[in-house]
């Protein structure tokens, strides 16, 4: 295993510290999610969870994780979730997997959110990862268009299979924003949660409460504190 894998298996591994026997727990998406669905699975904790794509479903039926819709739920008691990008403040981008939209959804009906990462997602400023953003197909060609003026630079993300679209689980297209840079994010978020056709968005600002990062020092940071283990 590589090292970033071994990192990613590491954060996931400490995030069963938080999960209880009978807790609904959000269930995130990514390569990360992956090794702490197996972790959950290996576990004596019975636990139900609220999963935020397909894919995610899917590993849940073959590791035999019991999930429910998150409609049938009156609460998410923790969701775990992996992260494209994470700053000093715990703040993020999402949506490299395309499934920033229900992730989005769960974060927000969750009493608390971990995110578990490799140490080479933490950096001061975010942008370096290509900001995701989920729209409506139709009319996707013109936000492109008034993105590119803004200084965006956005890209539709396509399939490198076939170059076609990629389609989202909600049936939706993602056009990815490569700004290298993003000096004021909450001005960003409330720009894109302004505009016509635009679902959601891979910012996720004052969502996130406590970070895992892998590395050869493991670390744990919340909004009141940071530990080294
Ligand atoms: O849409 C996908 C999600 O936001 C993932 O949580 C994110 O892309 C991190 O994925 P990974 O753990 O594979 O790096």
């Amino acid at each position: 295993m590589n090292t970033k894998n071994l990192q990613k298996k590491q954060a996931a591994e400490a995030a069963m510290q938080y999960i209880q026997s009978d807790m609904i727990v959000g269930l995130g998406t990514g390569s990360t999610v992956a090794y702490f669905l197996e972790a959950l699975a290996q576990s004596e904790h019975r636990i139900i969870g609220v999963t935020t794509s397909k894919l995610t479903s899917q590993r849940c039926a073959e590791l035999n994780i019991p999930i429910v819709d998150i409609d049938e739920v009156d609460h998410i008691d923790v969701t775990v979730d992996g992260a494209d990008e994470v700053d000093t403040y715990l703040n993020g981008i999402k949506g490299g997997g395309a499934a920033l939209l229900m992730e989005k959804i769960v974060a927000k009906n969750s009493r608390e959110n971990i995110w578990i990462v490799d140490s080479s997602k933490v950096h001061d400023t975010l942008g370096s990862f290509p900001l995701p953003v989920e729209v409506i197909p139709y009319g996707s060609g013109q936000l492109i268009r008034q993105f590119a003026d803004k200084g965006l630079f956005p890209k539709l993300r396509r399939r490198p299979d076939d170059n076609q679209p990629v389609i989202t689980d909600a049936g939706h297209y993602i056009i990815d924003c490569h700004m290298q840079t993003i000096n004021n994010p909450y001005a960003l978020a409330e720009y894109f949660e302004s505009q016509v056709g635009v679902v959601e968005h891979g910012l996720f600002l004052n969502v996130c409460d406590r970070v895992i990062i892998g590395g050869e020092t493991l670390q744990i940071q919340s909004r009141q504190q940071s530990q080294t283990i």
